[in-house]
């Protein structure tokens, strides 16, 4: 070891006293002392000439005044504010102790951050070492930015001991919980070497540093991850305090260390090695004085120090909407994929894509951890960097609330996202396989573009048949595969279709939910198509998306977090992120949703919206305002169809045998449905051409029977209102011979004419049901439909005179009818339909087609308050 020059002493000349061999030994002991005076001077010489050259100033001769002046400059290093004038990139001076030479003590500084990293030889067991540690974390962080140093601890010997006193820094967020068992410490190291990832790849200089403290070595596998760090460079934003390293592990070395200063403890001193880069001389032994480590820090001073940490931290924290978002809007281009700002990591913008390495999303969070609010995040920050061309969305939620509402225009906010093509609110399931079957025939026609192309990416596409990626958002999806009926199968075989291909199709789905696991639709099948989903985020309570974890994994617990895996759950590839609450900007998403909506090209039209919560109504509805004499056939209007373009819900009238309307159920919406088909029809001729014949049979409906009969007579027809006897009458001469004019029978609660058209005329021996069966067949020909409304089905059968018949009455509009019993009725065995208000099955027998309607009602009526 070195000498520093204060501490040789000149032995006094005793040769009085001692024999020749001890005045041998004394000389060569003098000359040794002499020689290392001399190199110690050498090295001094250099130390000031480098004082000098770092201060500008001359440097005294004398060593007391130089170790006064390193003392100085150590503290102006250290002071507050110091770190404002390091460059940028450079390590942080780091005071340890003293430096303890004869001619005084100066502060010792070592070099941390910046690829430069310390390893002590015990571990923190020993309390020295754990107050060595403490001391270094606390003031690293005080030289540090707020938010620009994030703390994680390893310690498996001491069982997290050595950061109790340091518990207000976990409490202002800027520690971790330590690692102490193998599967936490894998889990933080995962979550490191993510944290390297992203900070390499950022490649900036003044990224957050993830300060991992391990208070004792972990075992071999893991100590090898923490010394990969240490070779790893600056750029990767991590140093290492190392304790117990190399310790005593016999057979095996210990993994080398880059870039690390060493710190060896005896009983009283700690001995420092070079700092990686700056070595103390150049024989490689480090500091040649002893050195006295400061003592613990006070706790009042980690306190203060918390404080003012978390004070910034919640200050810089706050994150808004506005953070995600582009500075110009609509710059940036699809063709290879799509990439948004979705929060923050760290200090550092959070990016994920849709593109080749992650197609899919897959969303996991108990209720209210803010799938929503995510959701809207990414869909703002993804409708300000790309353009409606090179973006088009599809968002569909099924859950009751309003997530996807504030993209659509209403009657009080006319603006609406351009980019938006289909929104569903509170979507049926219907609705949402009718989705899916829209996406798959876009799939095709894409596949065609494609070949037509002579390519196999959208990617690949010339510039002029460029065409906008798909984002398609499913929330709440669990809902759309809920039981294991036939829907649910075919969304399923819909959504691993559209997951396989779409991926070079550029159609991209989001699915989120609380419950990605135990739907039963998806058993053994879930992996299939969840692995074509491999970006996942975890809030809150949504950890399984990230797949079977061992305990310790990293887990977003607070509101506004997510954990985000871009290789469907893969230990090792997580990140924390934060992302902003859209709700709580509402006034700043307004702004740039109708920036947006003014800049859209002109004419643009606005999503279609289905929003399950809304009846229908024939006034106001553009197909019923459509409707006007002068058609080829009048067509029957009895609501609206639960599809992507809400189209509307009608069959022809036309000549064939059979066409005529039933509507079935004991719901009084059955009458509203008749009302409107009714009025649908009066306005299909002009004035006079047709005569209406009105027969209200049940209390229930004549009201509104009376409101129909009002209605025709403004379009200008004739309308005769008949009770049973007079229908059954009426019944028998039309089923003789055409009428003057096109007739339509209009029954309000047919079933209650069964006494009526179960009687046979005395002179013809014809029972009415006879007659009825007649007109039924012939009446189209000859211009006469019959538009009735049955409370039950069976009583329709009956009236129909058994199944053979069943095609007398080909349109069906079935209400409240269990679907066994329509089944039957319709000689159908698996028919997929749930009862429920305000919606109802329209099948059209001779087409063969059922689909899923919101039957039209007067307004004011509303289907679920009726009295079931
Ligand atoms: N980043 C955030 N910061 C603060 N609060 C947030 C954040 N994100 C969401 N919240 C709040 O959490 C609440 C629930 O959010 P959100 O509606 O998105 O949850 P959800 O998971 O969709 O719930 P649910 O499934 O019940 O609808 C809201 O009140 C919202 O303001």
């Amino acid at each position: 070891m070195r000498r520093e020059p204060g501490s040789v002493r000149v032995p006094h000349d005793r040769t009085d006293v001692v024999g020749e061999q001890t005045v041998g030994r004394l000389a060569s002991t003098y000359g040794q002392a002499v020689a290392v005076h001399r190199q110690a001077r050498e090295h001094w010489a250099r130390a000031r000439a480098l004082l000098d050259r770092l201060t500008g100033q001359p440097v005294p001769e004398r060593t007391v005044d130089l170790v006064a002046r390193l003392g100085r400059l150590a503290t102006g290093l250290t002071a507050p504010g110091a770190e404002a004038t390091r460059p940028a990139g450079a390590p942080a001076p780091v005071r340890i102790g003293e430096a303890s030479t004869a001619d005084g003590r100066f502060p010792l500084l070592l070099p941390l951050g910046a690829g430069h990293h310390l390893a002590v030889n015990a571990d923190a067991r020993d309390p020295r070492v754990a107050v060595l540690l403490r001391v270094l974390v606390l003031r690293l962080l005080a030289t540090a930015a707020p938010g620009a140093v994030r703390v994680v601890g390893i310690d498996p010997a001491a069982l997290g001991a050595t950061f109790l006193p340091l518990r207000p820094l976990r409490d202002a967020g800027v520690l971790d919980a330590t690692a102490t068992t193998e599967a936490e410490i894998g889990a933080l190291l995962d979550g490191a070497e993510a944290h390297a990832r992203a900070a390499q790849q950022s490649g900036r200089d003044d990224h957050e540093l993830l300060l991992v403290v391990a208070a004792s070595a972990p075992g071999p596998r893991e100590l090898a991850r923490l010394a990969a760090f240490t070779h790893a460079g600056p750029a990767a934003a991590v140093c290492v305090l190392l304790a117990g390293y190399p310790g005593v592990s016999p057979g095996q070395a210990p993994p080398p260390l880059g870039a690390t200063t060493a710190l060896r403890l005896d009983e009283r001193y700690a001995w420092v090695g070079d700092p990686p880069g700056h070595p103390f001389g150049d024989d490689g032994t480090g500091l040649a004085v002893p050195v006295l480590l400061d003592g613990d820090p006070p706790a009042q001073a980690v306190r203060s120090l918390a404080a003012r940490l978390d004070a910034a931290v919640r200050r810089d924290a706050a994150l808004h909407v506005e953070d995600l978002l582009p500075e110009r809007r609509w710059t940036e281009s699809a063709r290879a994929g799509l990439r948004t700002v979705v929060g923050r990591a760290g200090r550092e913008p959070a990016t994920l894509a849709f593109d080749d390495a992650t197609p899919h999303w897959l969303i996991g969070g108990r209720t209210g951890a803010g799938k929503t609010v995510f959701l809207v995040d990414v869909l703002y920050s993804l409708a300000a960097r790309y353009s409606p061309a090179e973006l088009q969305l599809w968002l569909l939620d099924f859950k009751e609330g309003v997530s996807f509402t504030e993209f659509v225009p209403t009657e009080r906010d006319p603006s609406f996202l351009p980019h938006a093509r289909a929104v569903g609110v509170e979507s049926d399931r219907e609705y949402g396989l009718a989705v899916l079957r829209e996406l798959r025939r876009e799939l095709g026609r894409r596949a065609g573009l494609l070949k037509r192309h002579g390519v196999t990416k959208l990617a690949d596409l010339p510039a002029d048949a460029a065409t906008p990626r798909v984002v398609a958002v499913i929330d709440e999806f669990h809902v759309l595969l809920a039981g294991n009926d036939r829907l649910a199968r075919e969304a399923v075989d819909l959504l691993e279709e559209l997951a396989r291909k779409g991926r070079s199709y550029g159609v991209h789905l989001v699915l989120a939910s609380q419950s990605t696991t135990g739907v039963e639709a998806l058993y053994g099948r879930a992996d299939t198509l969840f692995g074509q989903f491999a970006l996942r985020v975890a809030l809150p309570g949504g950890d399984a998306v990230l797949g079977p974890r061992a305990a310790g994994g990293t887990a977003a617990t607070t509101l506004g977090t997510a954990v985000v895996n871009t290789a469907a759950g893969a230990p090792g590839a997580d990140l924390l992120v934060r992302f902003p609450d859209a709700h709580a900007d509402a006034r700043q998403v307004a702004r740039l949703r109708y920036e947006l909506w003014d800049a859209a090209p002109e004419g643009a039209r606005p999503p279609t919206v289905f929003r399950g919560y809304e009846p229908a109504h024939l006034e106001g509805d553009p197909a019923g305002a459509a409707l006007r004499p002068g058609g080829r056939r009048p067509t029957v209007l009895v609501g609206r169809t639960v599809d992507v373009d809400g189209s509307p819900a009608q069959f022809a009238l036309d000549a064939t045998p059979g066409r005529h309307l039933a509507v079935v159920g004991t719901s009084v919406t059955g009458a509203h449905v008749l009302r409107a088909a009714t009025l649908g029809v009066a306005r299909q001729h002009p004035p006079g051409e047709a005569e209406f014949v009105l027969a209200p049979l049940v209390e229930a409906a004549d009201e509104l029977a009376d409101d129909t009969a009002a209605g025709i007579k403004a379009a200008g027809h004739p309308v005769t209102v008949l009770n049973a006897a007079g229908l059954r009458q009426r019944i028998g001469e039309l089923a003789a011979g055409p009428g003057e004019r096109r007739t339509y029978l209009v029954v309000f609660g047919t079933d209650a004419a069964a006494g009526a058209l179960g009687r046979s005329d005395p002179g013809t021996f014809r029972s009415g049901h006879d007659d009825l069966r007649t007109l039924l067949r012939q009446g189209p020909g000859q211009g006469t439909h019959l538009l009735g409304w049955w409370r039950g089905l069976r009583r329709l059968g009956d009236d129909l005179g058994g199944s053979q018949n069943r095609d007398d009455v080909a349109c069906l509009v079935a209400l409240n009818v269990p679907a066994a019993d329509l089944g039957l009725h319709l000689g159908v065995t698996d028919l997929a339909y749930t009862p429920r208000p305000d919606r109802a099955l329209l099948v059209d027998r001779h087409a063969q087609r059922t689909a899923l309607i919101v039957p039209f009602v007067r307004p004011g009526h509303r289907p679920e308050d009726e009295e079931r």
